[in-house]
């Protein structure tokens, strides 16, 4: 660990699978991971790494990350702990399952599953509230207005940190939507400037709160944001292969 960095900023990685891979395919994901994190001596370098596979797969990366240093978790989780909610996972089983964090209001659940900030300010709850760290998703669905931009973004961060338990640790990924599954991540600028915003809501808010930036990162993109509000990445698309991975981690947290 860095001592110069202290823990509340500590840099972190996060990648989530989405619903790319098949069970035998994540695995060996999963796999690779666990080797990338030996032959980078992850555990020297000053940066966290979480994985977000699919729920069937939560047991094996239990198994495949043990003694890696790599945390994991689930891609959603319900706010209710137990009772009549069909196909629902709760935040107590996955903190049984041994996961560390849980995505909570990706764009694509806001988008296909109707997800409102209600919704993710009760998964905010229930996530803390049961040790779990939530990856709050936020972002704006058109960029071509920064104001508009900030505005919406902030009032979705604002909206999930008012269900954070007091004290809780809590990362928030901004993505833009428009950056997520696009040809390139949004320009640096403009997400500095979001993000300014973003930072400025979590120092408000009695969290202990990182921020990453999310939508087509990959290597070369945080060598553009460091030194600002952003603690790290959340990576989609450009971790499929761990060779991606590998230079993200060389930029972020070079050993
Ligand atoms: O969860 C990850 C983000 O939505 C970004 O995905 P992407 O890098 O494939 O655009």
């Amino acid at each position: 660990m860095n001592d110069v960095i202290p823990d509340l900023r500590r840099p972190v990685v996060g990648v989530s699978l989405k619903l790319y891979f098949g069970l035998a395919e994540t695995r060996k994901w999963l796999a690779d991971v666990a080797a990338l994190a030996g032959t980078a001596a992850l555990g020297a370098r000053a940066v966290d790494l979480f994985v977000l596979p699919s729920f069937p797969v939560l047991a094996d990366a239990r198994e495949l990350l043990a003694g890696t240093g790599v945390a994991f978790g689930a891609q959603d989780v319900h706010w209710a702990e137990s009772g009549p909610w069909t196909g629902e996972v709760s935040a107590g089983m996955l903190t049984e399952a041994g996961a560390t964090y849980v995505e909570v209001g990706h764009a694509e659940r806001r988008a296909h599953f109707g997800e409102t900030d209600d919704v993710v300010r009760a998964k905010t709850r229930a996530a803390t509230a049961a040790g779990l760290v939530p990856v709050v998703c936020a972002g704006e669905r058109d960029g071509a207005d920064l104001a508009a931009a900030v505005e919406e973004t902030v009032g979705q961060v604002r909206a999930a940190l008012a269900g954070a338990v007091s004290g809780s640790e809590v990362v928030i990924a901004y993505e833009p939507v428009w950056a997520i599954g696009a040809a390139d991540p949004a320009p640096a600028a403009h997400v500095l400037a979001v993000a300014a915003a973003i930072r400025a809501c979590l120092d408000d808010h009695d969290v202990r709160g990182r921020l990453i930036y999310g939508g087509t990162a990959g290597p070369g993109t945080y060598e553009q944001l460091s030194a600002g509000p952003v603690d790290g990445l959340f990576l989609g698309r450009l971790a499929h292969d761990t060779e991606g991975l590998r230079r993200v981690l060389d930029e972020i947290a070079p050993v």
